[in-house]
């Protein structure tokens, strides 16, 4: 399914959040929202989501207008902020999300099964989660998310607080749910992981400062660094500011 964004905007207290992004992420690539602590990325995500609504303009996912309700199977969404339940297994928990998903039985066994795999987690199903590492929970986190195998993957800084290798084991996992035909949307402030995706966004003060696929960005710098086009952004900010 493919995303389209058009000119979207979001306050919040009439402080302008999100300002008339318009963007189109095609089926099937993996976009990243780059940007710094506070840009407004996981605002742009709960925007896609229909979590909550945009002051202006209109989201899509192919022909379907956002909200929807139609859209809730097909949408996958992994939250900053673990949503798990300590007391309860792995297996528990997965078992929990799949009621929400409204899962029979036996399909929700098998895809379990299968989710437990590709997250590396099988040995460690009949364990509580509040025995679990930070990367543990993380790692299930993204189980619960594509679990009802959306068409649709947010992923919301997945791999924060998360060490070097864990982190090249999570983004071996985004690559392998992009091979099986999932959009996947994923915010970041780790420059770095930009190589990983097809495309990225910019987002720099609510404002999508550039939107292209990372070989055309990277081009666009002297040092090869993303981090650049920032800088870039902040100078042309003080600039304005300044006349
Ligand atoms: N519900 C809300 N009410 C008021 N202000 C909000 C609300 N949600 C977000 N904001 C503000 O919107 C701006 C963007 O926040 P957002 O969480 O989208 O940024 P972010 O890029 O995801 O940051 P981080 O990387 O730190 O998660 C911030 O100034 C934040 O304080």
């Amino acid at each position: 399914m493919d995303i389209q964004l058009k000119k979207v905007h979001k306050s919040f207290e009439k402080k302008a959040v999100i300002k008339d992004i318009s963007l189109v992420i095609p089926s099937g690539e993996i976009c990243c929202l780059l940007g710094p602590s506070g840009s407004g990325k996981t605002t742009l995500i709960r925007l896609m989501i229909g979590a909550i609504s945009a002051d202006q303009g209109s989201v899509q996912f192919d022909e379907v207008k956002m909200p929807n309700r139609s859209m809730l199977s097909k949408v996958g969404f992994m939250p900053q902020n673990d949503a798990l339940y300590d007391d309860l297994s792995a297996e528990a928990n997965l078992e929990f999300f799949g009621g929400l998903y409204q899962m029979n039985k036996k399909e929700l066994a098998s895809r379990i099964e299968e989710v437990l795999e590709i997250v590396e987690l099988t040995d460690h199903r009949q364990k509580h989660v509040r025995n679990f590492s930070g990367g543990m929970k993380k790692r299930l986190s993204l189980a619960a998310s594509i679990l009802h195998s959306p068409s649709v993957l947010f992923l919301d800084e997945p791999t924060v607080g998360i060490d070097p290798v864990l982190r090249r084991s999570i983004w071996e996992q985004f690559q392998k749910i992009k091979r099986e035909g999932t959009t996947i949307v994923v915010s970041t402030h780790v420059m770095d992981e930009v190589s990983e995706c097809d495309k990225a966004a910019l987002i720099y003060n609510g404002e999508l400062i550039q939107y292209d696929e990372v070989q055309k960005l990277l081009e666009k710098t002297e040092s090869g660094r993303v981090e650049e086009l920032f800088i870039q952004a902040a100078g042309n900010v003080q600039g304005g500011e300044a006349k």
